[in-house]
């Protein structure tokens, strides 16, 4: 059951900006465990995860979309979509960018995008741990003067401002009930997150052959006897040489791939773990409609 409580707000926030200004730092940093993944390569985030932060007075639903970019493929169209589609349902949306640079080509391309939209706009300027105070001062200046929205200068990374952020948020959504139990910080399965950390570290191991034709999937997990978890997982990737790159000589790599991906599954679920990882090649999945649909990147 919802509950609804006197002057308490609630709704939904969704993130805008180019790949990489820090939007799954920022909702790590807001919830404050590691429930979406980062990386330092761009379009990590494929999935709308929604993560929960729940005050005495608000609870504010967070939406991690896609980053903003044109699109190469038909998976990369499916991203750019999906990221606009949800401006609309949301009470509000922070754009994001990087305050090391001045506002450019990519954040005029989403400011442009983002012209018809009656929600609310916050910009987040993001990564003031970069800049001099002196330098800060100009960028919020040039990024009114860009956008005309409010400017909220923060650092997901280092945690400064979030505060400000969140009150700011507050002030924009609507009375409403809490969505959620209080406790709850993120409704995705378990199974989702487990793939996502598996595909993390075969983003943070591999260089640039494999990134972007990586998708994991989980065909098994299950609590067996002793208190011990099995999951068998499967990587897929589009070409025989990549599949190659992934096993690595010897099966080092993918040794590899294993030991992190399960030091940080048993950190999440609390149970010791056997990861048995599978590497397949599916070739040009990302061109395929039935195969998108399949692993969970179509409706
Ligand atoms: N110095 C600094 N680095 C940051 C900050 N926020 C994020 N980063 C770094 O920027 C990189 C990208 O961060 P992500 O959170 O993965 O970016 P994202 O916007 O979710 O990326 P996509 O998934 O491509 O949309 C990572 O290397 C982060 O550590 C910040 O406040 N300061």
């Amino acid at each position: 059951m919802m509950e609804t409580k006197e002057g308490f707000r609630s709704g939904f926030i969704t993130m805008i900006g180019r790949p990489n200004m820090g939007k799954s730092t920022l909702i790590n940093a807001l919830i404050g465990e590691k429930m979406v993944i980062t990386s330092d390569k761009p379009q990590t985030t494929r999935n709308r995860i929604h993560c929960v932060l729940t005050r005495d007075d608000a609870q504010l639903v967070f939406i991690d979309t896609p980053g903003i970019h044109k699109p190469h493929d038909k998976m990369g169209e499916y991203l750019v979509k999906t990221a606009y589609e949800s401006l609309n349902d949301v009470d509000v949306v922070l754009f994001l960018v990087d305050a090391k640079y001045p506002p450019g080509k990519g954040d005029q391309f989403i400011l442009n995008q983002i012209q018809g939209i009656k929600t609310p706009i916050l910009l987040v300027l993001n990564k003031i741990d970069l800049i001099t105070p002196k330098e800060l001062s100009e960028r919020i200046k040039e990024y009114e003067r860009f956008s005309g929205f409010p400017v909220i200068p923060i650092s997901a990374l280092k945690g400064q401002n979030l505060d400000t952020l969140v009150d700011a948020i507050v002030e924009y959504l609507p009375e409403g009930p809490m969505y959620y139990p209080a406790d709850m910080i993120t409704d995705q399965l378990e199974q989702f997150i487990v793939a996502e950390i598996i595909r993390e570290k075969v983003l943070h191991l591999t260089r640039d052959e494999v990134p972007h034709s990586v998708a994991v999937e989980i065909e098994e997990m299950a609590e067996r006897s002793n208190d011990k978890m099995y999951i068998r997982a499967t990587i897929y990737v589009e070409r025989n040489s990549q599949k190659g790159i992934l096993i690595g000589k010897n099966g080092r790599m993918l040794k590899k791939i294993g030991q992190l991906a399960r030091k940080d599954i048993e950190g999440l679920l609390a149970v010791s773990t056997y990861l048995d990882l599978w590497v397949k090649v599916k070739k040009d999945w990302r061109e395929r409609e039935d195969e998108l649909k399949r692993l969970g990147y179509r409706e």
